[in-house]
């Protein structure tokens, strides 16, 4: 174990640090193989901070309206520091002792902590076996058997193998460039205003075999551009749609597990189809519903959505419909096919057309077959990128050691008080403690914001604007923050606690050392969290990576009582904020009732919507989702379904159909109660069907091999899946006019031709 011992103002930080990476240009490394050495991250400014230039910002996608301001934590602590101050100078005129002025003083004293006194750094490595020694050294059980070390048994492995495409030669080649992906100009001229010089590992491997409309389960770290690698061939294949206003139609789709997650991704989608035609449409919960239907009605050709208010436009905006999805992406997909999602994810895929293409991705993915097969995909490729690694290489490791659970606030405050000053996000493990320790830092003086559920959609998308743009230095967040959220310059990420699952943690961790860049993340480890510690060293990108932090006992010591002292003041803050939401709530009821005198008839004479889920049903499945997320898992899965079971509706004379057979029969019967006649009812059904829009780039060419065709039906309808369709896009590229994307010429030729070969054989089996 090296022990280079570090002191407070030597912190920010003389961690040995590898030769300097100028532009990571020639740097190789030995285990670099999944790696292109070559590849180059975008190390200009924040790329997808601003939302571009077409126009949108977050305040334009935030509700706006009628709504109060939200209350402020800052204002009334600044408030009460305020009446405190005069108060104190009224008592100074009186000749009385002043009351103690909280941050002010502290900082001072805090700069002067001695280098005796500064929190001390160990490197971890193997020879450390129980690394952070927690509690008593009695040597428990060791059942490794964490779920990312499930030994795979042959059967799994024959499963796998069954399920996943085999590997041939169009997913293996490799690609340095963009443009050798044969990709249009205005997509090459969006990735070079974005800087995307080169395509990184998940890209390289993702782009070809998607234009080839394959199915995909892609993985690989935090931070590595999996939006991208889905963004760029979904771009690059509706460029070649069918045009024209009868053929405008929604056709793809792209299911994220959270609001802020699905801005940020819209904001990527459009930068990347700034030089294009492409429409692209937001649907998230706590935004203007209104707004997301007229968007809607102009038919966006992609919709990036959370499930739920992707469901309510589905049931009550008319004529929206998912009949023409040609592509579907779920992006953290394990977030999302895990139970908390299960029921909207289920009428969302029987809402799409079979025929589509699915991309599933996440840093934690799975290649479980029992989990993948829910999503009804089609021979998928299976695209993990350096498998073996879990963590961005750029990050270190710091674990700290809570020896008595009281102490953890106090260690929390001590290491941002004295060492991690900025562009810090603090996970905790609930709502109500990031709101307390966000009071306990904004009466610290500490420029700090929160962001979890517990927040308006407003309010969310505020902060983390106000941490993007450095406003505050400390984000206090719950898991809502901890996939996919992608904020350039993050130093440190603290996890308050450890999560329960590795794959929690992994997440965290990956919002700092992204894009290649380095990071750290420090992690206050409890005597229950030490097999969880162990997994994520297991799981360290290098073992130098990995370090323990301490904090000299006499610094805790100090921070306790500081907090102590605080107890009656964040009670008072508190007590303060629920009055203030108290009067805000009856004035907003007041309102309420003062518009529905006012408009009563416009109100009751809009149409009722329905609901896919009722409130119960709702609570229910996210209490289910929460317990499984944080750890709970497939025993809380278990218990829920077996009480399900009981309650189970019966089969109806429906069950068991496929979603074609089973709109039919309803539609039958429909008829059948009306009287209308049979064949005028097939009439109206086959213009509809005639009137549905086209697949993407799918023009009069059948599939060349009915046998492609993943059955009677699809080779019926076209080949509308995969590799019949995008054939198609290939060989109509060269001769159609209707081609809206310009082909790039240099470079692209040699590989066009390679690849339209590969696309051939590796068709979908
Ligand atoms: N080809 C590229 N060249 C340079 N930078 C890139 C490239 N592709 C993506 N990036 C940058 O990498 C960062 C991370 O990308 P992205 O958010 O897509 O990662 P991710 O793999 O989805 O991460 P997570 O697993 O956390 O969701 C972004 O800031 C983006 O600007």
């Amino acid at each position: 174990m090296a022990d280079y011992i570090m002191t407070i103002d030597s912190d920010v930080e003389d961690i040995p640090e590898p030769a300097p990476q100028p532009k990571m240009k020639t740097q190789k490394s030995e285990d670099d193989a999944a790696l292109n050495p070559d590849f180059v991250f975008d190390l200009a400014d924040d790329t997808y901070a601003d939302i571009l230039n077409t126009g949108v910002t977050v305040q334009d996608l935030i509700k706006t309206g009628s709504k109060a301001t939200p209350i402020s934590v800052d204002e009334i602590v600044a408030r009460r520091k305020l009446s405190r101050k005069r108060k104190r100078s009224a008592d100074d005129q009186d000749g009385s002792v002043s009351e103690e002025e909280y941050e002010e003083g502290d900082s001072e004293e805090d700069e002067g902590v001695s280098d005796e006194e500064g929190f001390k750094m160990d490197e971890l490595g193997e020879a450390s076996d129980d690394p952070i020694r927690v509690g008593a050294e009695e040597e428990e059980e060791e059942e490794d058997s964490s779920e990312d070390e499930d030994e795979e048994t042959e059967a799994d492995k024959a499963r796998k193998a069954a399920f996943f495409a085999a590997e041939d030669d169009a997913t293996k080649e490799a690609h340095d460039s963009f443009l050798s992906m044969n990709l249009s100009r205005p997509l090459l001229k969006s990735l070079t205003s974005l800087g995307f010089s080169k395509p990184t590992p998940i890209q390289a491997a993702t782009i070809p075999v998607a234009l080839l409309g394959k199915d995909v389960v892609g993985n690989a770290v935090t931070g590595s551009g999996k939006t991208a690698a889905f963004m760029i061939p979904m771009l690059e294949r509706l460029l070649y749609r069918d045009k024209g206003k009868k053929a405008a139609a929604t056709r793809c789709l792209v299911l994220l597990p959270t609001r802020e997650l699905a801005v940020q991704c819209y904001e990527v989608g459009n930068k990347l189809a700034s030089h294009t035609d492409v429409q692209l449409c937001l649907l998230v919960g706590g935004l203007s519903l209104k707004t997301q239907e007229v968007a809607l009605r102009a038919r966006p050709d992609i919709v990036l959505a959370t499930p739920g208010r992707l469901i309510d436009h589905i049931r009550n905006s008319p004529g929206f419909t998912l009949d023409a999805i040609d592509i579907l992406v779920l992006d953290e997909a394990d977030r999302m096919l895990s139970d908390g999602f299960h029921e909207e994810l289920t009428e969302i895929i029987n809402s799409c057309p079979k025929s589509r293409q699915t991309m599933l991705f996440s840093a934690t993915m799975t290649d479980s077959v029992d989990e993948l097969i829910k999503m009804s995909l089609d021979k998928p490729v299976r695209l993990f990128v350096d498998p073996k690694r879990s963590t961005a290489r750029g990050l270190t490791q710091e674990f700290v050691r809570v020896r008595k659970e009281s102490e953890r606030p106090a260690l929390l405050v001590a290491l941002c008080k004295q060492t991690f000053k900025r562009k810090v996000i603090v996970f905790l493990g609930s709502k109500k403690m990031a709101h307390q320790m966000r009071i306990v830092f904004s009466i610290l003086g500490m420029k700090c914001d929160e962001l979890h559920g517990d927040l308006s959609q407003e309010q969310r998308l505020n902060a983390l604007q106000a941490f993007r743009d450095g406003k505050v230095d400390y984000l206090m967040a719950t898991d809502l923050a901890s996939r996919g959220l992608d904020i350039k310059g993050v130093e440190t990420v603290i996890n308050y606690d450890m999560p329960n699952q590795l794959a929690q943690y992994l997440h965290r961790v990956g919002r700092t050392a992204r894009a290649g860049k380095r990071g750290k993340s420090v992690t206050l480890v409890g005597e229950a969290d030490r097999r969880m510690l162990k997994a994520a060293i297991k799981h360290a990108a290098g073992e130098d990576q990995v370090r323990q932090r301490s904090v000299p006992a006499e610094v805790t010591q100090k921070y306790i009582e500081k907090l102590e002292d605080l107890k009656d003041e964040i009670k008072e803050v508190m007590q303060e904020e629920k009055e203030e939401k108290q009067l805000r709530r009856a004035e907003m009821e007041l309102k309420k009732g003062e518009n529905l005198i006012e408009h009563e008839t416009e109100i009751f004479s809009r149409p009722a919507r329905t609901w896919f889920q009722s409130e119960k049903e709702k609570a229910k499945a996210k209490e289910i989702g929460k317990a499984e997320h944080e750890g709970g898992g497939k025993r809380a899965r278990a218990d829920a379904k077996n009480k399900d079971e009981e309650k189970k509706p019966k089969r109806d004379k429906f069950s068991g159909l496929s979603r074609r057979m089973k709109r039919r029969k309803m539609a039958m019967d429909e008829d059948k109660e009306e009287g209308v006649d049979k064949a005028v009812s097939a009439a109206i059904r086959s213009a509809k069907k005639a009137a549905r829009p086209s697949k993407i780039g799918h023009s009069s060419t059948k599939l060349s091999s009915p046998s492609k065709a993943r059955s009677g039906k699809q080779a019926r309808s076209g080949g509308k899946k995969g590799k019949g369709a995008f054939d198609s896009d290939f060989g109509s590229r060269g001769s159609s006019n209707n081609h809206e994307g310009v082909r790039a010429v240099k470079g692209t030729k040699p590989n066009l031709n390679k690849k339209l070969g590969g696309g051939k054989k590796t068709g979908k089996k």
